[in-house]
């Protein structure tokens, strides 16, 4: 008889993941999954089911990585809020099977592992792609990515300025009051992204909400949100402009408005250019466009389950 799962809840995910821990694993995960072995990873594209009434999407996100022996999956809802609701934008569980016996390990949180997981990708986006001697961070939204985005980028980066944007000024002040660390709030997301060396979208936007016209020659963006066919956080123009580099390419063709609506081709996969098969155009205007992949929760999952197990003396 299997022994019953064990519960990994917000507070000990949060305890058990770092970013420096964490940025490797990806890194590694990244480069194994563009290699499209499928002995390494194993990720179909996820189901993203309506939730037509309430304006959102269930998403289930299995991965198998067979050589390194991890079978998870990420049971994710997200919907479009409107402004003033107090309901999340993303609520997310992970489950971490035996691939052997089939049973269920561990059941996790998924919102810190999302928000640490997601902010950990684009920070490799930045660390591949973005200006060298980087000064200024602009960050477009002020929720839970914004949060995790802010704590990664400060600790794994040294901006000399980092500048927040919010469509309401109450959530610029919530933002600044939660990261409790240099940041500038702006009134506009112009005067937020003009001059800046890296630029992160985390908005629940659908419409664009960062034009190219503002964007420095040369800078890099990390667009996190907009993950529907119909979604959009940046304009045409920038998506013409910029080189574009994604996660999954196959994730990006079929999930992202941004590429989708724009006809930007998808230059490259972050895990291309880690394995040295794609360039990193460092020198150009860049885009990282960020859909989530199951890869990324199974390593950050499978990390949580080995930190909780050597803290439990059960290794
Ligand atoms: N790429 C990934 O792996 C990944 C992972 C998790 C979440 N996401 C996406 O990232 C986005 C942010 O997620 P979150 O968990 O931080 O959500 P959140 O609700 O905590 O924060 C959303 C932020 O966007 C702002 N916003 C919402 N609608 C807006 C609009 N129309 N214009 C301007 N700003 C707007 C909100 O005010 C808030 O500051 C969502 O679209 C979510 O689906 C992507
Ligand atoms: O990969 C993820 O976790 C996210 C969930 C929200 C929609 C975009 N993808």
């Amino acid at each position: 008889m299997a022994e019953p799962p064990i519960v990994i809840w917000e507070r000990e995910v949060t305890q058990l993941l770092c970013p420096a821990d964490l940025i490797p694993r990806l890194e590694d995960a990244l480069g194994k999954f563009s290699r499209r072995d499928e002995t390494e990873v194993l990720q179909p594209l996820r189901t993203a089911l309506p939730l037509q009434k309430h304006g959102g999407f269930m998403g289930l996100m299995p991965t198998y990585m067979e050589k390194d022996g991890v079978l998870s999956t990420k049971f994710v809802c997200f919907y479009k809020r409107e402004e003033g609701s107090t309901l999340p934008a993303v609520q997310a569980t992970v489950v971490l099977l035996d691939p052997e016996f089939g049973n269920v390990k561990a059941v996790m949180d998924g919102e810190v592992i999302t928000a640490m997981r997601t902010a950990a990708v684009s920070a490799i986006s930045a660390k591949l792609l973005m200006p060298p001697q980087a000064e200024v961070l602009a960050i477009l939204g002020t929720g839970k990515q914004a949060i995790s985005h802010y704590r990664v980028f400060t600790e794994t980066f040294s901006f000399k300025e980092v500048r927040v944007w919010s469509r309401s000024k109450q959530g610029v002040a919530r933002f600044i009051s939660s990261v409790g660390g240099p940041v500038q709030g702006c009134s506009s997301a112009e005067e937020a992204v003009r001059g800046a060396d890296v630029i992160l979208t985390v908005t629940g936007s659908t419409e664009p909400v960062l034009l190219g016209q503002w964007v420095k020659a040369g800078a890099h963006v990390a667009a996190v949100g907009a993950c529907r066919p119909d979604w959009r956080e940046l304009d045409d123009v920038l998506m013409k402009e910029a080189v574009v580099y994604a996660d999954s390419r196959e994730g990006a063709t079929l999930e992202s408005g941004d590429v989708i609506l724009s006809g930007a081709e998808v230059f490259a996969e972050l895990g291309e250019v880690i394995n040295g098969t794609k360039a990193a155009h460092r020198e150009k205007t860049t885009v990282f466009k960020s859909l989530g992949m199951g890869v990324e929760d199974a390593v950050s999952a499978q990390l949580v389950f080995d930190r909780w197990k050597a803290k439990a003396g059960k290794v």
